[in-house]
């Protein structure tokens, strides 16, 4: 791997041999340098060493540290480096050549195309960008599993979402981080921004406020308004278990699952595998499993006790998990335990997705489970959104949905799973992987299909038939 290490010393006490002698000493190859500045005293230079691994890369930085006179400013690896600008920009379409050229992009020509629109709002679609363009729209409250970390350490991620947009579907994403946490007005915001753009997903907003943020989008707005980490992963979710029951021959509505962590992911789990036909869920959070009859201070768990849990128990994780087919976690690391698994019915599925860190480690629980997923790349079957919200966006813009409703999701749903075939299928392929690029097309297609059969498509013109 290649460091770029950005170093302050003074001249009077080393020199840049005494570097290069420390660097090659440690076992790293120079393989660059750049002069950031010089003056009397100082001089700072950027020193892009080759080296092994991570640990070889701190070796030879202790070594710089320790020499007297160098000040190690900082470092910089391949992803750093990556991100170094940002990750995308925009760019024409047409070139502005001649003064022609530009009375027609841009005043007097532009004056016209501006009144059409203002005549025939509809026209938004096919004379401005809005039909291929999404806003991802984020706070910065629950980036990854990183909690809390604010609009600007959002950034990153949201422009990651966009290259994914771009590069796996071809839509126009714009990454769009929010400096407030107030409900009222990040909806009014959204709202303001909204004539720019066929679609709105919502990304990393924490639980509860989420939800309120969501349904009143829904209904405020006439664009698709999605919060993917609720039904991005729930979608992709249903993809991996409709496969894994394949595999262990369970039908949906004989299974018992336990979800843990009753938060944005663990609600939409819940509610689209309802929506396919499971019909015994418990979920558990902190305090045990929820159930009815407690007067919970989170209404939404009041809700889920409703919908959930036909048996009314209460009790740990450990205590509800006997008999279980299916645990999914979407809440916290290490909250698995071996001897739950143990407790599991025969053939068990484990979905441990809490990022980075699963509910148990894949290696503990591999010799006791029949399917295991996490959320990683680094382990076979990675449960994640980016299965999910390229195609079901591209799907909705394309037939320009109003809304992208519960049908849309289970065929976006089903359309994922079906990319694994029959032959492919085992334990450890249960979901196509993020490059397989059958996926978005699938989604697409499936998502379009039913957008018109459920009455949300509003372009006539391309109805697919059925
Ligand atoms: N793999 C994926 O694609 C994917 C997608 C979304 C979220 N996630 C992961 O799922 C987790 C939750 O994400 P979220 O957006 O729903 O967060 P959230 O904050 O909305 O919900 C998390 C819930 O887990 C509960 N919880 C925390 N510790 C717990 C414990 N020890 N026992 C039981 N419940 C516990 C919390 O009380 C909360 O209700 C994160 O780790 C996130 O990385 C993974
Ligand atoms: O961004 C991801 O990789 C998954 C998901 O959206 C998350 O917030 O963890
Ligand atoms: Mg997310």
């Amino acid at each position: 791997m290649h460091i770029t290490i950005r170093l302050q010393f003074q001249k009077d006490l080393v020199s840049f041999g005494d570097i290069a002698t420390a660097i090659g000493k440690a076992g790293g190859d120079i393989v660059g340098i750049d002069v950031i500045s010089s003056s009397k005293t100082h001089t700072v230079r950027d020193i892009t060493v080759s080296a092994f691994d991570t640990k070889h890369c701190n070796l030879i930085i202790d070594m710089l540290k320790k020499i007297q006179g160098v000040k190690v400013v900082h470092v910089s690896d391949r992803t750093f480096l990556m991100h170094i600008g940002g990750k995308i920009e925009m760019k024409s379409k047409i070139p502005i050549k001649t003064r022609d050229d530009l009375s027609r992009v841009y005043t007097p020509g532009v004056a016209r195309v501006c009144t059409a629109i203002a005549e025939d709002p509809t026209k938004a679609y096919s004379l401005t960008i809005k039909r291929n363009t999404v806003a991802v729209v984020s706070d910065g409250t629950a980036v990854l599993g990183l909690g809390d970390i604010g609009p600007h350490a959002a950034m990153p991620v949201m422009e990651g979402k966009a290259m994914l947009f771009k590069q796996l579907a071809g839509v126009d994403a714009f990454p769009i981080c929010l400096d407030t946490k107030d409900t009222e007005e990040i909806i009014q915001i959204v709202k303001a921004i909204a004539p720019a753009f066929g679609g709105i997903n919502l990304e990393d907003i924490s639980a509860p406020r989420c939800f309120e943020i969501e349904e009143r989008l829904k209904k405020e707005l006439d664009i698709p308004v999605f919060h993917d980490d609720q039904h991005g992963t729930a979608v992709v979710l249903l993809a991996g278990l409709l496969n894994a029951l394949k595999i262990v021959g369970k039908k949906l509505e004989d299974i018992k699952v336990v979800v843990t962590g009753i938060g944005a992911a663990g609600i939409a789990c819940t509610k689209i595998l309802l929506a396919a036909g499971v019909r015994n869920i418990i979920g558990v959070d902190r305090t045990g499993a929820i159930h009815r009859g407690v007067d919970y201070e989170n209404p939404y768990w009041i809700e889920y006790a409703q919908m959930t849990n036909p048996d009314n128990l209460s009790g740990t994780l450990s205590d509800v998990i006997e008999g279980a087919d299916v645990f999914i976690g979407v809440s916290a690391p290490g909250i698995l335990t071996v001897e739950d698994v143990k407790k599991m019915a025969k053939d068990p599925i484990v979905f441990a997705m809490a990022n980075p860190v699963p509910e148990i480690d894949p290696e503990l629980a591999e010799p006791y489970v029949r399917v295991m997923a996490t959320g990683r790349s680094d382990y076979p079957n990675q449960i994640n959104n980016v299965l999910c919200f390229p195609g079901i966006f591209r799907g909705a813009l394309d037939c320009r949905a109003k809304e992208i409703n519960e049908e849309m999701k289970l065929a976006a749903a089903q359309a994922i799973a079906s990319v694994v075939t029959d032959e492919e299928l085992n334990e450890t392929y249960i979901i196509p992987s993020v490059f397989n690029n059958k996926v978005a097309e699938r989604v697409r297609e499936a998502v379009m299909k039913a957008a018109y059969r459920t009455g949300v498509a509003r372009k006539e013109a391309i109805a697919p038939t059925e």
